[in-house]
């Protein structure tokens, strides 16, 4: 017997410029409800814009998507986000002024109850941030921050988090820490798109793998046939590690 799970994301034809210049090319492809993949490719591949485009942060001029069967082209970041498909961004996405257990609080629209139990979730996910949730959040570590802004993430009980380059610029322990922190949202059912410059720990974490290149997808597939001489193909020495 043949079990068919229709896709939590279906892309189609997706496509985008920025003026002239055509960032993403007819991108099409589909993602199963708690399953990972690993977007990866070289500098200005267009796996940021990719990210953009279906956060609603910037317009597709061709194509669509849906997140279970509903078309959210053309939607805008919030009703997108409400939809249940969460944008980490590039940077830590915290405000560092507030406390913790205020950027907690400030990531769910809930009434003081739903509210409270939602800061005991995320406060089981990641019990370091129960320790420290009266200290503020710029004085965390890196590692934590990330760890802080996924959790905000969590809290509106997204289908599907698109995390962005989540380990850029952090010490290797605290890579670690994202990792496990994703893992963590993976393990509540949550769908990742994991965007990263280097690939052997994307591919890990993945079930499937996309390379972008020059806006266009160059190769699909298992992320465990992903070897090193594909990596070495599309994306050189230097991010192949
Ligand atoms: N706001 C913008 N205006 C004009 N061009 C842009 C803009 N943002 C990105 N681009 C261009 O679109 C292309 C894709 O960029 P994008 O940031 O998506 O690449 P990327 O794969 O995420 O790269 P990186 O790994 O360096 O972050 C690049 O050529 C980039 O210069």
């Amino acid at each position: 017997m043949t079990v068919t799970t229709s896709p939590l994301l279906a892309v189609r034809a997706l496509t985008v410029r920025y003026g002239a210049a055509q960032a993403l090319r007819d991108v099409t492809f589909d993602l199963a409800p708690n399953s990972a993949l690993a977007v990866l490719g070289p500098n200005g591949a267009g796996k940021s814009t990719l990210a953009r485009a279906l956060s609603g942060l910037v317009p597709p001029v061709a194509g669509s998507f849906a997140l279970d069967g509903r078309d959210l082209t053309g939607q805008s970041p919030d009703t997108i986000r409400r939809a249940g498909l969460v944008h980490l961004p590039e940077g830590r996405g915290v405000f560092p002024t507030l406390t913790v257990m205020e950027n907690l609080r400030m990531a769910t629209a809930c009434d003081r109850r739903g509210r409270a139990a939602a800061v005991d979730r995320a406060f089981e996910i990641f019990p370091v941030l129960r320790e420290r949730q009266r200290q503020a959040a710029g004085t965390l570590s890196g590692g934590e921050q990330q760890m802080l802004s996924l959790a905000r993430a969590l809290m509106v009980d997204p289908r599907l988090v698109i995390a962005d380059e989540l380990s850029l610029g952090l010490a290797p322990r605290m890579v670690d820490v994202v990792f496990e922190s994703l893992r963590r949202a993976r393990a509540a059912g949550v769908a990742v798109i994991m965007i990263e410059q280097f690939a052997s720990r994307a591919l890990d974490f993945a079930d499937r793998c996309l390379v972008l290149q020059r806006g266009r997808i160059a190769w699909s597939g298992d992320a465990d046939r992903a070897g090193p001489e594909l990596l070495r193909r599309y994306l050189g020495e230097a991010t192949a590690a």
